[in-house]
């Protein structure tokens, strides 16, 4: 299953930030980040958590984030917060909700996109069917998988690569879209770059993020290199030429209708949508 170009919205970078941080709440408005998410959930102390809810419905209710898709996050089910986040996020109307420690099916809620976040042992192994119930995004949380799992987030994160890769396969398997862990080192750049690299080569559409720093390399991991949208842009043109093929060589390379696809994906994500055929 793959986004159509309806469908398709560019999620490089993710950036979580306080509900209680209304400075942060204006803040972003300038940032570069394709996604912001409004946090009532760990960022958030409990006796913070009424008027974090507060500041967030009435910043999503006043609007101004432009481009960017705004999305809450709320407090899990079985939460004494739950519920009224809940009802608040319906009514104030972000573009999408996002749920906590997910674990099973969703339940829906009308007029409400849903994300999942997959963080705990079970939400990895119950990801195809947490995936296929309605969800419209997967988010990984590596920092409470690591509590869970009782293992430590390494460079190169081999405690989590079947956590990982489990969830790029359940989202590409239900045609949703499948989003990154954060990077808690702010201010490591390279760190930050190198796990960027591999989240785009395990093949998530972006990475959530913490802080403003982590934005400009982000967009760079997850938008195609000079040399891909080259390369993307010969293929369209290649079809184009010949519309007839089923298959053709281009550059060099067996290319067929299947790469064409990839081909306008690339563009997409590049902001070529005019190109992509
Ligand atoms: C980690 C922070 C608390 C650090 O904040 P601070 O000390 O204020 O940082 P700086 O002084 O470097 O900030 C510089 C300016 O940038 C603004 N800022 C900082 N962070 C953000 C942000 N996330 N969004 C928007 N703006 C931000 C500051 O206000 C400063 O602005 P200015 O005053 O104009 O100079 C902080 O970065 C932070 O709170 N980060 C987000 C934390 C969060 O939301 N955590 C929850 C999600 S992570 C998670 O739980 C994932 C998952 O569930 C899992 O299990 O893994
Ligand atoms: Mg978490």
């Amino acid at each position: 299953m793959t986004q159509t170009s309806a469908s398709f919205r560019r999620r490089r970078s993710c950036l979580y930030m306080p509900g209680s941080n209304a400075r942060a709440l204006e803040k972003v408005k300038t940032l570069d980040a394709d996604v912001v998410i409004f946090d009532l959930e760990d960022a958030v102390l409990p006796d913070q958590k009424a008027e974090a809810r507060r500041l967030v419905a009435e910043a999503v209710r006043a609007g101004g984030y432009g481009p960017r898709e705004v999305v809450i996050r709320i407090n899990g089910a079985g939460t004494p917060w739950h519920g009224e986040d809940l009802i608040m996020a319906r009514d104030a109307g972000p573009d999408a909700v996002l749920f906590p420690k997910v674990e099973a099916a969703a339940d829906r809620f009308d007029g409400m996109v849903q994300w999942a976040m997959i963080e705990t042992p079970r939400a990895v192994l119950e990801a195809d069917r947490i995936a296929a119930s309605g969800f419209a995004a997967l988010v990984v949380g590596t920092n409470d998988l690591a509590k869970e799992m009782h293992a430590p987030i390494t460079p190169g994160r081999d405690a989590f690569r079947v956590a990982l890769q489990q969830t790029v396969l359940a989202a590409r398997a239900n045609g949703i879209a499948a989003l990154d862990g954060v990077y808690n080192d702010i201010g490591n750049d390279e760190g930050l770059a190198a796990e960027c690299a591999d989240g785009a080569l395990l093949g998530f559409d972006g990475k959530t993020l913490i802080h403003p720093s982590q934005l400009e390399i982000a967009n760079r991991a997850f938008s195609p290199s000079e040399e891909e949208l080259e390369h993307a842009r010969a293929v369209v043109a290649a079809f184009a030429a010949q519309p007839e093929a089923g298959v053709l060589k281009v550059k060099g390379r067996m290319t067929e209708r299947l790469h064409l696809e990839e081909a306008r994906r690339t563009l997409m994500l590049a902001g070529e949508a005019e190109h992509a055929g």
